[in-house]
C-alpha cells in the first residue's frame, strides 16, 4: 500500500514537472523574438522532408537538429532571464555572458542549417541530374 501511494506521488510530481516544463515551452514561444524564425524553418524543415520523402535516418537527423535549435534557444531565454534578474543594470560582464550564450545558439543553428542544406540539397540534386 505505501509502496502504490509513493508510486502514485512520484507520478505526480512527474507529471508536475511536465506541467512546469510545457509552461517553460510556452514563454521562450511567447517572449522570444527568435522563436518565430525557428518556428518558420522547422515547418519548412518538415514540409521540405514530406515533399522530397527523406528516409528514417534522414528525418532522424533533421529532427535532431530542430530539437537542438530549439533547446539551445530555450537555453539562452533561461540565461538571458537570469542575467536580467542578477544585473538588470548595465554591467559588461552581463553582456558578455548575454553575447556568449547567443552566440552558442548562433553556432548550432549554422550547423543546422549546414545540415540541412546537406540534406535537403542532395535530394534535390537526385531530383534535377
Ligand atoms: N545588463 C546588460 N549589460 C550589458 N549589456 C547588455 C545587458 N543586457 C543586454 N546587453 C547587451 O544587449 C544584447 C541584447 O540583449 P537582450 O537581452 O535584449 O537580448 P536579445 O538577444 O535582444 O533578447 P531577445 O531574445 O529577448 O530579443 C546582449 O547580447 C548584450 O550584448
Amino acid at each position: 500500500m505505501n509502496l502504490l501511494r509513493s508510486a502514485i506521488k512520484s507520478l505526480q510530481k512527474t507529471f508536475r514537472s511536465f506541467r512546469f516544463a510545457i509552461r517553460g515551452i510556452g514563454f521562450v514561444i511567447q517572449y522570444e523574438n527568435n522563436t518565430r524564425i525557428h518556428l518558420l524553418a522547422s515547418l519548412a524543415a518538415i514540409i521540405a522532408g514530406m515533399l522530397l520523402k527523406l528516409n528514417y535516418i534522414e528525418w532522424t537527423i533533421i529532427i535532431t537538429q530542430i530539437v537542438l535549435v530549439w533547446s539551445a534557444e530555450a537555453f539562452n531565454s533561461a540565461i538571458e532571464k537570469i542575467v536580467d534578474f542578477i544585473s538588470p543594470d548595465f554591467h559588461p560582464k552581463a553582456g558578455a555572458i548575454k553575447d556568449i550564450a547567443a552566440g552558442a545558439v548562433l553556432f548550432i543553428a549554422i550547423g543546422a542549417a549546414i545540415t540541412g542544406l546537406i540534406i535537403f540539397g542532395h535530394k534535390i540534386w537526385i531530383l534535377v541530374a
